[in-house]
């Protein structure tokens, strides 16, 4: 892998925006960055393609990532693109593997060097950047469910507002059922990725999506949908439409085309609705994960001074006690010589005291070392 890739594939600016002074994100704001994942063929590509020649029409700063090695021809010119560091064929001859496997592997491998994008995407500019659009490669499990995928949108959403656009087809979801599998797969993305969603109905120059609007707000209208149909398939899709009605409740959802354009201010209006989301919700509840780990790895480390403060106890009362022990089996052995039980007896007692002497000097000792912990201790 060519380690320095992202760094040369940035200087091609072609996705990048002229100057603007109205930001929608505001001068000094970090950039919004938009993770865009669909099913293959929903028109993921298309749609960014679309936004980019809208953010240069809107004179919005934007900037494009494509982390689809597999991708043959992209219509836009990204930022930074996953092929120009990783290769995926070469990913499968090298490694014997199969065409997800040599995906999934590219992507492995490029995320390993995520840093240096996120470094990239911060770089301070004028006009900052303001939208951050990622195309995810069209086989959706790659990015959903791969380390790379976590580690991708984690390093975003800790860095800069995240938002998840999730595109679907939507004359492919005028069946009720391909219209559950499409909820299903959005509802364990956000289990998964706990980000502010947006569902992105695309093609509505073919098919209106008003009709999913309305199965998401009416469970009978879903159901009704559904009555010719007495297969288990259709009662399960009845029961979880239900179930999702807290998923519905309050989701955003856009009409787009790719194809004509409808539907781009409505996008970036939700855009903006879903980074309020993520202040409000994402970054308190990031907030307290950090602080949890900070409290594991503190706890973790008194663990450890403990312990070995328990050692070096252990270890200098040994060998004091072997000390003072050698003191005393001298005094008994005066004593003998001088024939006196009596003397025998105190010198024995003489023995004692100062083992016990030497043991309390070490108790101090050790508090002496470990001033710091131990005050941190008796706070808590
Ligand atoms: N009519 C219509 N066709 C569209 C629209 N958006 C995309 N398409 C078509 O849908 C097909 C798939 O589009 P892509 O943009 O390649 O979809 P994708 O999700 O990136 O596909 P993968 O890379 O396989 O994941 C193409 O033939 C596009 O021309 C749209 O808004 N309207």
């Amino acid at each position: 892998m060519d380690a320095a890739a992202p760094m040369e594939a940035e200087q091609r600016t072609a996705g990048q925006a002229s100057t603007s002074s109205s930001t929608a994100a505001g001068p000094s704001a970090k950039p919004i960055v938009v993770l865009v994942i669909g099913m293959a063929g929903s028109g993921k590509t298309t749609l960014i393609q679309r936004v980019n020649s809208h953010m240069h029409q809107q004179k919005l700063n934007g900037y494009i990532i494509n982390l689809d090695p597999a991708v043959s021809h992209l219509p836009y010119g990204a930022n930074i693109d996953i092929r120009d560091t990783v290769n995926y064929k070469n990913v499968m001859k090298q490694y014997g593997l199969g065409p997800n496997g040599g995906i999934l592997t590219a992507c492995n491998l490029f995320a390993t060097r995520f840093d240096q994008v996120i470094q990239l995407v911060e770089k301070p500019r004028d006009p900052p950047l303001q939208y951050v659009f990622a195309d995810t490669p069209g086989q959706i499990e790659i990015f959903t469910w791969s380390a790379s995928g976590q580690l991708v949108t984690d390093l975003f959403a800790s860095s800069m507002p995240t938002v998840v656009m999730y595109v679907i087809d939507t004359p492919r979801c005028t069946a009720p059922q391909t219209f559950m599998s499409n909820m299903l797969q959005a509802v364990s993305i956000l289990y998964k990725t706990k980000l502010p969603m947006l569902l992105a109905f695309n093609k509505v120059d073919v098919s209106r999506h008003e009709f999913a609007l309305e199965w998401m707000a009416d469970f009978e209208a879903y159901s009704a949908a559904l009555e010719a149909d007495a297969s288990y398939a259709a009662t399960l899709s009845r029961s979880l439409s239900l179930v999702l009605e807290e998923f519905y409740d309050g989701m955003r959802c856009v009409g787009l085309s790719a194809l004509t354009g409808e539907g781009m201010d409505e996008l970036f209006k939700a855009l903006g609705e879903c980074v309020q989301e993520y202040q409000q919700f994402y970054v308190p509840e990031l907030q307290a994960k950090q602080q949890r780990k900070e409290a594991l790895e503190q706890k973790r480390r008194e663990k450890e001074m403990a312990k070995l403060r328990a050692d070096m106890a252990g270890k200098a009362s040994l060998q004091e006690g072997g000390n003072a022990a050698g003191a005393a089996a001298a005094g008994v052995a005066g004593a003998a010589g001088r024939a006196a039980a009596g003397v025998q007896q105190e010198q024995l007692q003489q023995g004692l005291q100062e083992d016990e002497d030497a043991e309390e000097s070490v108790d101090l000792n050790l508090s002496d070392d470990s001033i710091g912990s131990d005050t941190y201790e008796q706070e808590q």
